[in-house]
C-alpha cells in the first residue's frame, strides 16, 4: 500500500511533529559522523520554508540507568542541527511536561524546536521502547501532522514513531524514508537486471534472513568476510582458527543447495588473507582457502578473490552491498573491503546501493560515498529490510 509523502501534507502553520534519527556517534560531546543529521536536512527545510512548525525528535543510544542522560542527550545534537540549517533550533532538555508543552506553544511558523533523547522515557517502563500506549498519545497531542523521516529506526515499533502514527489524524513519510524505499526496495522488489548481491560482514547468523531474501531475487550472490568460512566449512574445507559458526555449517550447506537449484550463482572466495592472531601486527599471508592450515585465521579475502569478485560485477544493472569482506578496522586486513568497494564505485552503468552498518562507514571514509547511487542511513533497518520484513515505523504511516 503506498504510504502518504511529506509533499502530501499541507504543512502551513502547522505543528509539524518529525521524528528523526539522529542517534549519531558522539565521542567525548562531539558528533564524529553527521550522515545522519544531513541525510535530514531536505525533509526540515522543506516544512520550514513551507511555513510548518517543526517539533523535531530523536532517539540517542540505550538509556538504562539514570546516569545515562548525562552522555546520552541530545543537546550537541541539536547545535549541529542548528549549524546546518543555518537558523537558531530551540533545544528543550525535557520529553513531555510545561516546558515543552509552551515551547511548542510558542513556536512560530517557520521556527523550529528539537526536544530532549525519547529514551529518556525508557527510565519509567521502557515507555518509548515498549511503545507504551499514553506516550505515543501524548506526544500526538503535541503536533497537526506527523512525518516519520527515521529510517534508521523504522524497523522499530516505538512509541516515537509508531505510536505517535497510530494517534494522529494524518501522517506521512519524509524525503529521507521516501528515498530509501525507493533504492532498497526497488533494488530487491524491482530490479534492474543482473542485481548482483555482494553480503559481508562476521556472522551468517546475522545474515540468513537476508541472504534467503536474496537468493530468491539476485541473479548472482558473493559472499565474503567472516561469515564466508562457515560456507567454506560447508563444502569440506579446513578453516583453521577462522571466525566459524559450527551450529550454521548445516545451513550453509542448505543455501549453497537452495542457489544451486534458483540458478543463483554463489560465489565464495578462492583465497584468503590468513594471520596467526586477531590484530593488525602479527604474522600474515594469504592462502587458498583449500590450504588454510591450523593455527592460523582468514581476516580478509586475497587478491585473486577481489578479481574474481570484480569480475563478476561486470555488466551488472543492480548492486547492493552489506558488510565488509574482512576486518576493515585493521590496515593489514582492509585491502579486501578496499578493493570490492573500488569495483562496485567504478560500475557508471549500475544503480548501486550500500544497505548501511559498517559497508557505509567504510565507503564514506574510503572517499567513495559519491561514487555510489544510494548510501542507507539504517544499518538494522536495511537488513531488515532487505530480508524482505515490513518496517513498522513505515507501515504505521496514513496511507495515500
Ligand atoms: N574474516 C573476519 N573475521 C572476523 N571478523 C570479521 C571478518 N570479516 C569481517 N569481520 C568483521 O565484521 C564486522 C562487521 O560485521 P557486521 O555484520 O556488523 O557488518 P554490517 O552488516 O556492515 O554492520 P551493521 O550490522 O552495522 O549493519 C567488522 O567489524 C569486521 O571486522
Ligand atoms: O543505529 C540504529 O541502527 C538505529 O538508530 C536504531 O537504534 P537501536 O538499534 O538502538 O534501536
Amino acid at each position: 500500500m503506498a504510504k502518504k509523502t511529506l509533499k502530501d501534507l499541507d504543512v502551513k502553520g502547522k505543528k509539524v511533529l518529525v521524528r528523526v534519527d539522529f542517534n549519531v556517534p558522539i565521542k567525548d560531546g562531539v558528533i564524529t559522523n553527521d550522515n545522519r543529521i544531513t541525510a535530514a536536512i531536505p525533509t526540515l527545510k522543506y516544512i520550514l520554508e513551507n511555513g510548518g512548525k517543526v517539533i523535531a525528535f530523536s532517539h540517542l543510544g540505550k538509556v538504562k540507568e539514570e546516569a545515562d542522560k548525562a552522555s546520552k542527550t541530545l543537546a550537541p545534537v541539536a547545535k549541529r542541527l542548528e549549524e546546518l540549517l543555518g537558523k537558531p533550533v530551540k533545544f528543550v532538555p525535557e520529553t513531555r511536561g510545561a516546558a515543552l508543552e509552551s515551547a511548542v506553544a510558542e513556536l512560530k511558523d517557520g521556527e523550529i524546536l528539537m526536544f530532549e533523547n525519547t529514551r529518556f522515557e525508557d527510565l519509567d517502563g521502557k515507555k518509548e521502547s515498549k511503545n507504551d500506549p499514553e506516550l505515543g498519545k501524548y506526544w500526538a497531542s503535541l503536533g497537526d501532522v506527523f512525518v516519520n523521516d527515521a529510517f534508521g529506526t523504522a524497523h522499530r515499533a516505538h512509541a516515537s514513531n509508531v505510536g505517535i502514527a497510530s494517534n494522529i489524524k494524518e501522517s506521512a513519510v519524509g524525503f529521507l524514508v521516501e528515498k530509501e524505499i525507493k533504492f532498497i526496495g526497488g533494488a530487491v522488489d524491482n530490479p534492474e537486471r543482473p542485481l548482483v548481491a555482494i553480503l559481508g560482514g562476521a556472522k551468517v547468523s546475522d545474515k540468513i534472513g537476508v541472504i534467503e531474501n536474496l537468493l530468491d531475487k539476485a541473479d548472482k550472490v558473493i559472499i565474503g568476510g567472516g561469515m564466508m568460512f562457515t560456507f567454506l566449512k560447508a563444502e569440506g574445507k579446513n578453516t583453521g582458527s577462522s571466525l566459524l559458526e559450527a551450529d550454521k555449517v548445516e545451513l550453509a550447506a542448505s543455501l549453497i543447495k537452495k542457489a544451486k537449484e534458483k540458478n543463483v550463482e554463489l560465489l565464495l572466495p578462492i583465497d584468503t588473507v590468513v594471520a596467526k592472531e586477531f590484530k593488525n601486527d602479527t604474522e600474515f599471508k594469504t592462502v587458498s582457502v583449500d590450504a588454510i592450515e591450523d593455527g592460523w585465521m582468514g581476516l580478509d579475502i586475497g587478491e585473486a578473490s577481489i578479481k574474481l569478485f570484480s569480475d563478476a560485477l561486470v555488466g551488472a544493472k543492480t548492486v547492493v552491498w552489506n558488510g565488509p569482506m574482512g576486518v576493515f578496522e585493521m590496515e593489514n586486513f582492509a585491502k579486501g573491503t578496499i578493493g570490492v568497494c573500488k569495483a562496485i564505485a567504478e560500475l557508471s552503468e549500475a544503480k548501486t546501493i550500500i544497505g548501511g552498518g559498517d559497508s557505509a562507514a567504510a565507503a564514506i571514509q574510503l572517499g567513495f560515498a559519491d561514487k555510489f547511487s544510494h548510501i542507507s542511513t539504517g544499518g538494522g533497518a536495511s537488513l531488515e529490510y532487505l530480508e524482505g520484513k515490513v518496517l513498522p515505523g513505515v507501515d504505521a504511516i496514513s496511507n495515500k
